[in-house]
C-alpha cells in the first residue's frame, strides 16, 4: 500500500514540526471512521483498527513511501485535513456510512464517469499522474480491484513525458479539457468549490452502491485527483512568488548598483542632473603640523582659521574678510594638504570639489552641481569649500566647443560666491597651477582675492619634509635628510615623499631592515635620471671611458674652489647617461657668482678633457655634448644676460634676429673666449692632478658609486675600505 508522509506545521510556536507517516489506506479508511481522523493515525491503537479495513493482498512492509510534500502538501493543517476529508466525503463527519452495493450492470461506456457525466475518464487522468507512474502496479492493482470500472489498464505507454513540469501540465491540460465536458466536477476541485460536485461523489457512492472493499481504491483514486490539483495550484503559486522575489531583488539590487557604481552614479547623475550628493569630510586629523616647508603660507591662512573657529568675533569688529583664497603654485606643493589643513585647524567640514567635476558637456549640468555644493555648505556652516584646478572651471575660455557650457559654470559660481555674507562662515579656497588663465571676474574683491602662493619648498622646507616622512618609515641613524634636501632642488613635497616612498621600497625589496642613505640617493637618481640600467652589459673599454670621463668631472670640482661640493659619482647606466657626478649647493643659490659660473663651466669641462688626456683625441667620445651644451648656455647668458663679460658691457642682448652681425659675432667671439679659457683651466687642474684622476676612475671601475666622503679618501691617496 501506498504511505503517504506529510509534515505537520505545529501551531504552537517552538514546536518542532514532526513527521508523521500515514499509510494512505489510512487516510482512506479515516474517511470511513470518524473516530479516527487524518491526525490521530500514528497511534498504534488506530492502525491496528485501520489494518482490518486493508485489503489482504496488501502487505505493509512492502508499502513505497510517498512524500506528501511531493504533491505539494507539506503545508497540510489539521484543519486542512478536515476539509479535505469533508471536501472527499462529505458528510463524513456526520458518521454517514455507505453500504450500498456495487451495481457493475449500470457501466456501458468506457468509464463510470462517462457514463454519468459523460466523456472525462477520471482513471486515465489518475494513470497519467506521477503518482501512477511512480508506481503503477500499486495503482494498477487499486484500479483492477474495481472490476466493474472497465478501467482501461495501460501497462506500457505511459507517455513517458521528460519533465515533471511537462507531466504537470498535461495533467492540468487533462483537466481542463475534462472541464469542458464536466466542468463543475473539476472546478470542484480545482476552485475548491466544496458544495454541490462533491456532494455528487458522495451521491455517487451512495447510488452506485460500491462495495466497501472498492470504495478505498475508489476514494484513493479520488484522492489522487484531489491531491494533484492541489499540488497543481500551490506549484503555481509558489512559483510565481518565487519569481515576484527574485524580480524585487533583481530590482533592488540594481537600483544599489546603479547608485555605488562611481562610473553608473556619474552617468546617472550626469543624465539627471540631480547631483544632490556632496558629502563633506571633517578633517580632524589633518593640521598645520602636516604640511611642512610652507611657513609663510600658514600664517596667511592662520587668520582664516581664526574666522572659521568664530566667524562672529570678526564681524563684530566690522572686519571683512575674504570670501574666497586662491592657493597658487606648482603641482604637488601642498596646496590641497593646505586647505584640508585650514578645515581641520578650525575642526569645520571641508567639501572638496575639482574643478574638472563642474566642467560637463550637459547644459547645466555643471551649474546645478555648484549650486548643490554651496546648498550644502551653507547648511553647514561654518566650513570650507576647496575648488581643485580652479582654472578648468574658472578659466578664461568662453564657449568654445570643447566646454560649451563653461559660462554658464563660471556664472553659477560668480552668483554662488556673491550670493552669501562674509559671516555666514563659509570660506572658499581655490587652487590652480596658473592663475594667469583665471577668469578676471573670479578675482575681483568680493571673490577669490586673497592669493597666498605655495612655492616649491627650499632647502629647509625639503629637509623638514624629508624628515616628516622619514620619520613615518624605519631608517637608519647615519641618514642625513640635509644632504638629500641639498641634491633635491625643485623637488615638490609630493616628490619629496614619493622619494622616500621609494626609498622605503627598495630597503625592503633588497632585504635591509632599515633605509639607508643608500636607498635614499638610489631613489633620488631614479626621480631624476630614471631607473639604473643594469642590465645593459656595457664592455670594459666603455666603462674605463667613462670612469675617466667621471672622475675628470670630480676632480675640477674638488679643486676648484667656487665649485659646489661633490656629492657622489657613479658609472652605473642610469636613463640615457652612462654614468654621472652629483654635485650639492650648500644652500639653495639665489645668486651666483661669476666665479661660480666659471667653475661650473669647468666642472662641466672636466669630463672631455679627461677623455682627451688619457686616450687622446682620436679616442674623444659624443659624452661630452650634454657637458658642452650646459658649459655653453651659462657662457652665453654670462655674456647676453648678465653683463658679465668686458668687451659686452653691462647690457643685455635678446637671442631674437634684431641684433646687428656685428653684435652677434662679438658675442660668439665672447662666448668661445670663456670656454677655451675653461677648458684650459680644466686640462691644467687635471695635468696636475694626473694620479689622483687615476686613482679615482680605477675606485670608480672598482666599485661603480663612490660617495662623497669615499672621493675624499681616494683623493686623499688612502685606501679604501673593501665593502
Ligand atoms: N608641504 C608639504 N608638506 C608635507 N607633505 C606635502 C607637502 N606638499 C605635498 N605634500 C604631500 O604631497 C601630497 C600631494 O600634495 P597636494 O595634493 O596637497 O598638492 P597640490 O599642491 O594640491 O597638487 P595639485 O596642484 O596637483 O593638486 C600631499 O598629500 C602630501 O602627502
Ligand atoms: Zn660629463
Amino acid at each position: 500500500m501506498i504511505t503517504l508522509i506529510y509534515r505537520w506545521e505545529c501551531v504552537a510556536a517552538g514546536q518542532v514540526p514532526e513527521q508523521v507517516t500515514v499509510p494512505l489506506s489510512h487516510l482512506i479508511n479515516a474517511f470511513h471512521s470518524p473516530k479516527n481522523i487524518a491526525v490521530s493515525v500514528n497511534t498504534s491503537a488506530s492502525q491496528k483498527q485501520h489494518r482490518e479495513h486493508v485489503p489482504e493482498h496488501d502487505t505493509p512492509s512492502s508499502e513505497p513511501v510517498l512524500n506528501l510534500r511531493d504533491l505539494g502538501l507539506s503545508e497540510l493543517k489539521i484543519g486542512q485535513i478536515d476539509r479535505l476529508v469533508e471536501n472527499l466525503l462529505p458528510g463524513f463527519h456526520k458518521d454517514k456510512r455507505v453500504t450500498s452495493h456495487w451495481h457493475t450492470s449500470h457501466v456501458s461506456a468506457q468509464s463510470f464517469f462517462e457514463n454519468k457525466y459523460g466523456h472525462l475518464d477520471m482513471f486515465s487522468t489518475l494513470r497519467s499522474s506521477s503518482l501512477y507512474r511512480q508506481h503503477p502496479k500499486t495503482l494498477r492493482s487499486i484500479c483492477s480491484d474495481l472490476q466493474c470500472f472497465p478501467v482501461f489498464i495501460q501497462s506500457r505507454g505511459f507517455k513517458t513525458l521528460k519533465s515533471r513540469t511537462r507531466r504537470l501540465q498535461s495533467t492540468s491540460e487533462r483537466l481542463a479539457e475534462a472541464q469542458n465536458i464536466t466542468p463543475s466536477f473539476v472546478k470542484g476541485f480545482l476552485l475548491r468549490d466544496r458544495g454541490t460536485d462533491l456532494e455528487s461523489l458522495d451521491k455517487l457512492m451512495k447510488t452506485k452502491n460500491i462495495p466497501e472493499a472498492h470504495q478505498d481504491a475508489f476514494k484513493t483514486g479520488f484522492a489522487e485527483g484531489f491531491l494533484k490539483a492541489q499540488a497543481l495550484t500551490q506549484k503555481t503559486n509558489d512559483s510565481l512568488r518565487r519569481t515576484r522575489l527574485i524580480v524585487f531583488i533583481l530590482l533592488l539590487l540594481g537600483i544599489y548598483g546603479l547608485l555605488k557604481n562611481p562610473f553608473l552614479s556619474v552617468r546617472f547623475r550626469t543624465t539627471t542632473g540631480l547631483d544632490s550628493a556632496v558629502d563633506p569630510v571633517q578633517m580632524k586629523n589633518v593640521t598645520f603640523e602636516h604640511v611642512k616647508g610652507v611657513e609663510e603660507a600658514k600664517q596667511e591662512l592662520q587668520e582664516v582659521v581664526e574666522f572659521l573657529k568664530n566667524p562672529q568675533k570678526f564681524t563684530v569688529l566690522g572686519g571683512k574678510l575674504p570670501k574666497g583664497i586662491l592657493l597658487v603654485g606648482p603641482p604637488g606643493t601642498g596646496k590641497t594638504l593646505l586647505a584640508r589643513a585650514v578645515a581641520g585647524e578650525a575642526d569645520v567640514p571641508f567639501y572638496y570639489a575639482s574643478g574638472s567635476e563642474f566642467d560637463e558637456m550637459f547644459v547645466g549640468v555643471g551649474a546645478s552641481r555648484i549650486r548643490n555644493l554651496f546648498r550644502e555648505a551653507k547648511a553647514n556652516a561654518p566650513c570650507v569649500i576647496f575648488i581643485d584646478e580652479l582654472d578648468s572651471v574658472g578659466g578664461k575660455r568662453i564657449e568654445s566647443p570643447m566646454h560649451p557650457y563653461s559660462r554658464q559654470t563660471i556664472n553659477q559660481l560668480l552668483a554662488e560666491m556673491d550670493g552669501f555674507k562674509p559671516n555666514e562662515g563659509v570660506i572658499i579656497i581655490g587652487a590652480t597651477n596658473f592663475p594667469e588663465a583665471l577668469d578676471n571676474a573670479l578675482i575681483r574683491p568680493g571673490r577669490f582675492d586673497m592669493q597666498v602662493t605655495v612655492p616649491r619648498p627650499d632647502v629647509r622646507g625639503r629637509t623638514e619634509i624629508l624628515k616628516w616622512y622619514l620619520n613615518k618609515i624605519k631608517f637608519d641613524k647615519s641618514v642625513d635628510p640635509e644632504i638629500i634636501a641639498r641634491g633635491t632642488v625643485g623637488f615638490s613635497g609630493a616628490e619629496l615623499e614619493n622619494l622616500v616612498n621609494q626609498a622605503a621600497l627598495k630597503a625592503a625589496v633588497d632585504g635591509k631592515e632599515m633605509v639607508t642613505m643608500k636607498e635614499l640617493e638610489f631613489s633620488k637618481d631614479k626621480i631624476l635620471m630614471g631607473p639604473e640600467r643594469r642590465s645593459v652589459e656595457i664592455d670594459n673599454k666603455n666603462k674605463t671611458i667613462t670612469a675617466y670621463h667621471e672622475s675628470g668631472h670630480a676632480i675640477i670640482a674638488y679643486y676648484t674652489k667656487d665649485a659646489m661640493p661633490i656629492n657622489k659619482a657613479t658609472i652605473m647606466p642610469r636613463g640615457p647617461t652612462l654614468g654621472h657626478v652629483s654635485l650639492l649647493p650648500e644652500n639653495d643659490r639665489w645668486n651666483e657668482t661669476r666665479a661660480q659660473l666659471l667653475a661650473q663651466m669647468d666642472v662641466s669641462m672636466g669630463g672631455r678633457v679627461a677623455e682627451e688626456l688619457i686616450f687622446g683625441t682620436d679616442h674623444i667620445t659624443t659624452g661630452a655634448s650634454s657637458d658642452f651644451d650646459n658649459a655653453t648656455q651659462i657662457a652665453k647668458r654670462m655674456v647676453t644676460r648678465f653683463g658679465m663679460s668686458e668687451k659686452l658691457g653691462v647690457m643685455t642682448y635678446s637671442d631674437s634676429g634684431t641684433l646687428s652681425p656685428e653684435t652677434q659675432s662679438a658675442i660668439e667671439q665672447e662666448i668661445r673666449i670663456l670656454l677655451r679659457e675653461s677648458y684650459e683651466r680644466a686640462k691644467h687642474i687635471l695635468k696636475t692632478h694626473a694620479k689622483e684622476h687615476k686613482n679615482l676612475a680605477e675606485a670608480l671601475l672598482t666599485y661603480e658609486t663612490l660617495d662623497a666622503k669615499e672621493i675624499q679618501i681616494v683623493l686623499e691617496g688612502k685606501k679604501l675600505e673593501v665593502r
